[in-house]
C-alpha cells in the first residue's frame, strides 16, 4: 500500500503560492489537498473554484479537493472543470449520498466520502465499495492548526478492517493534526494517505515534506 502526503495549501503562504507548491512537489509530495469551505456547513470560508482552476495540475500533482460545504452536488461540475482529480464530499452534507457518488464517477474523477469526528464510520458501510477514498476527520473541519483527537485512531483501524473484509483497497485519508511525532500511529492504524496543513508549511516545506517521505519509507516493505 503507498503512502501519500497531501500537504493543505489551507496553511499555505498565498503570496508565495506557486513557490511553496513547487517545495513540497520536490519534497515528494503527491498529492495538494485543496480545502473548500462555504460559511455553512463550516463556519469559515476559505476558497474556491478560481483557485483550483489556477493550482490544478501543478508539477503533476493529484489535486484532492475537500468540500466541506452544504449539499455538494450542486458543485460537482464546476469542481470537475476547475481541476478535481479526487473529489471529497462530506457524509453529513449529502441528502443523497449515492446520487453524488454516480455524479463524481459520471464525470471520470475518484470520489472520496469524508467523516466529521462525531460520526461514526459504521455509516460507510453501504458505500465502502462505491469510493476510491475515505477521509476520517481528525478536528473539526474548518480550521487548520488543531490538536488531532485520538479517538480517530480506533475508527481508522476499523475502517482499514472494514475494507480489508471486503477485500477492497481503497485509500483511507487522515486530516487533521498529524505531525512527524504522530504520523506512526496514524499510518500503523491503516491510514494511508495523510493530509498536513501546519507539519508541513511551518518552518521549512522542503525539509518538513521530506521528513514525511522519510518515515513513509519505513512502511515500503508491508502490503
Ligand atoms: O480540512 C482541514 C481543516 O478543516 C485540514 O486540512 C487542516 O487544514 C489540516 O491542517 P493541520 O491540522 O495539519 O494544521
Amino acid at each position: 500500500m503507498k503512502r501519500i502526503l497531501a500537504p493543505s495549501i489551507l496553511s499555505a503562504d498565498f503570496k508565495v503560492l506557486g513557490e511553496q507548491m513547487q517545495l513540497c512537489a520536490d519534497g515528494g509530495a503527491e498529492y495538494l489537498h485543496f480545502d473548500v469551505m462555504d460559511g455553512m456547513f463550516v463556519p469559515n470560508i476559505s476558497f474556491g473554484i478560481p483557485v483550483l482552476e489556477c493550482v490544478k495540475g501543478f508539477a503533476g500533482m493529484v489535486m484532492d479537493v475537500h468540500l466541506m460545504i452544504q449539499d455538494p452536488i450542486r458543485y460537482v461540475d464546476k469542481f470537475c472543470d476547475a481541476g478535481a482529480d479526487i473529489v471529497n464530499v462530506h457524509y453529513e452534507a449529502c441528502g443523497d449520498l449515492q446520487a453524488v457518488l454516480d455524479k463524481i464517477h459520471g464525470r471520470g474523477r475518484k470520489a472520496g466520502i469524508t467523516i466529521k469526528p462525531a460520526t461514526p464510520v459504521e455509516v460507510l458501510v453501504p458505500y465502502l465499495d462505491q469510493a476510491e477514498l475515505f477521509l476520517i476527520m481528525s478536528v473539526e473541519p474548518g480550521l487548520g492548526g488543531q490538536a488531532f483527537i485520538p479517538s480517530s485512531l480506533d475508527k481508522i483501524r476499523t475502517l482499514r478492517a472494514l475494507l480489508e473484509k471486503r477485500g477492497l483497497h481503497a485509500d483511507l485519508e487522515v486530516d487533521g493534526g498529524v505531525y512527524h511525532s504522530n504520523v506512526r500511529e496514524v499510518l500503523d492504524a491503516g491510514a494511508n494517505v495523510i493530509v498536513s496543513g501546519s507539519s508541513v508549511f511551518r518552518g521549512d516545506i522542503l525539509e518538513n515534506v521530506s521528513g514525511f517521505m522519510e518515515i513513509f519509507k519505513e512502511y515500503t516493505q508491508d502490503s
